[in-house]
Order: C-alpha cells, then structure tokens, then sequence
C-alpha cells in the first residue's frame, strides 16, 4: 500500500498529534479499508495494543491483524488487553480462550484492583454495586484496571472495537483520536456496519461468541445485558444497560473525570460512615 509521505512518518506519542493533524489524517485514514488502517497502525503508531471485550468488531480486527501478521511471516503483531470484570459470561471467557488458541496472539488480562474472584469483589462492595452506585462499579473494573494495565505495559497506543453505527457516544467517532490522558486510540471499523462485521465474520470463519447465535449483538457483563426477546434485537446495543439512560461502561469516557468522580463519591462515603459511627458513639456515651 503506497503510503501518502504526509503521513509516512513514525509517531512517538498522543501528545506530538495536533488538532491539524487529526483533522488530516482522518481525512486520510477514511480513504483506506480497514486493512490499510491497521497496516499503517502497525507501522506507525508506537506500542500498540488491541483492547477488547470478544465482540465482533474486535474479533474482526483480530482476525485482520492476523493476516496482515502472517503475510509479513511474523507472530501475531499487536497484543490483546482484556479487562476481566469477574462479571462476564462463561460464554465471553470461553472465546477469550479459544482466540488465544486459534491465533496464537498474546493476551494479557486485567481484574479490579482489589479482587481476584467475584466473592471476593462483593466482599468488599456488597453484592449489587452496579446498581447501587454505577460510577464507582465502572471505575473498579474498567476504568482503573484499563489505566493499571496502559502503564504497566507502557502502552502508548490501542485499537478499539467502537463504532459509528453503535450510535450514542459513538456516533461521531474517528478513526485516530487521543484521550485526554495522551492515549491514541485507533477505531479501524468506525465506518463499517453491524452486517459488514458480521459478513466479515462469516466469511473468515471467524470464532465468534456462542450467544450471538441465541440472539445477543452486543455482550458485556451479564448482570447489564439482557436477553434478546423472540424476535432478537433490533439496535445493535439495545440489550446493553436496557432501559436506562446509560450506553458506556466509562472505558471511552474522560479518565481524569471519572477518576475525580470516584474520588469524590469515595470521600462522601467515608465521611458518612464517620457521621454514623460519631451518631452511634454519642447514643452510647449518653
Ligand atoms: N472488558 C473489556 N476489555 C477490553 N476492552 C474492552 C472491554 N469492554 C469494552 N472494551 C473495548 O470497547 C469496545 C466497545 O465495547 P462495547 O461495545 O462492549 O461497549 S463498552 O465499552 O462495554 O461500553 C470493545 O470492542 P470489542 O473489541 O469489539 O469488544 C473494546 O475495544
């Protein structure tokens, strides 16, 4: 693929990219297929990760970043993040396994800091956080886990599964975008729809997760992702957070505001505990 020399140079970080150059190179990026995408990435973009949750646009993409691995004649190119929520289905964990198996491709996972197992984790936060205070249950198992894992493995660059057609939040993504904490994050399916991916799929033989074939299009934890009906679901992410205004885990949103909201939910909590425990002392000491 012949590379426009405008763009043909190594990026070192988020934080060289200006708006101006944003604006350009997503006017270039929308020019290529995804294949083109990714082999620039790969190319160009510094420590590359894929982060994904198993869904079909990152399993595309994965099978993508396969190809493009073994016509180079090199092992798989770009490592998997997956955050472990200790909410996912069987089904979810069972594929992780199997695309460690077909592609060969590094995978590194990532729980909540402060929790191993499920048990464990409603040890420490009761049995039904996400309902509770979803804020803090987002932040515990992805958005801290995802920072944990960037700086541990120092990555500088991920792709991600999001698209256009998601709609929500995502309705105006581009291909190349940086977060505000510097990270550049590459969506190489943003233009593509649900039956592209799913065509790509189908005709890649790409391992997919078993519950697509009941229904689901989109799977996340199972307490938040409900059951198709009968005539299975029409948006792509309908059975996600149904019913209620929320369509993001926090993963994409601004991490230094989900960081203060956590913080800031934490102190209130604490200094509610210290009101009780005063209210309880001063009832016994009167
Ligand atoms: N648990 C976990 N681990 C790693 N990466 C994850 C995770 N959850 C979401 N993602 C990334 O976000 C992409 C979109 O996911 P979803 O559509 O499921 O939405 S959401 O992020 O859960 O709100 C998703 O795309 P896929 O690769 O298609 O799964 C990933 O890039």
């Amino acid at each position: 693929m012949p590379i426009s020399t405008q763009f043909n140079t190594q990026i070192h970080s988020g934080s060289e990219l200006s708006k101006e150059y944003l604006d350009n190179i997503n006017k270039y990026l929308w020019t290529l297929s995804p294949n083109e995408i990714l082999t620039w990435a790969i190319d160009h973009l510094p420590n590359l990760y894929q982060t994904t949750a198993f869904g079909l646009t990152g399993l595309a993409t994965l099978d993508m970043i396969n190809k493009i691995s073994i016509e180079r004649e090199q092992a798989h190119m770009v490592p998997l993040i997956f955050l472990d929520t200790l909410y996912h289905f069987d089904e979810t964990l069972e594929l992780a396994q199997r695309c460690q198996d077909t592609y060969n491709v590094p995978l590194r996972v990532f729980k909540p800091m402060d929790a191993s197992t499920t048990a464990e984790f409603e040890r420490e936060h009761g049995t039904e956080l996400w309902k509770v205070d979803e804020d803090t249950y987002d932040y515990l198992v992805k958005v801290e886990p995802a920072r944990r894992a960037y700086e541990e493995l120092d990555v500088k660059s991920v792709i991600t599964g999001r698209r256009r057609s998601q709609r929500g939040d995502r309705e105006n993504i581009p291909i190349l975008e940086v977060d505000d904490t510097g990270l550049i994050k590459l969506n190489p399916l943003a233009l593509w729809d649900f039956q592209q991916v799913w065509t790509y799929i189908r005709a890649n033989e790409v391992p997919y997760n078993a519950l697509i074939d009941q229904g689901y299009k989109s799977i996340g934890d199972h307490h938040s992702t409900k059951a198709p009906s009968a005539h299975g679901q029409e948006g792509e992410r309908e059975g996600r957070w149904a019913g209620q205004q929320k369509s993001e885990c926090g993963l994409h949103k601004d991490y230094f505001k989900m960081r203060a909201a956590f913080m800031a939910a934490k102190k209130k909590r604490q200094e509610q505990e210290q009101q009780r425990h005063q209210s309880a002392a001063a009832m016994i000491t009167a």
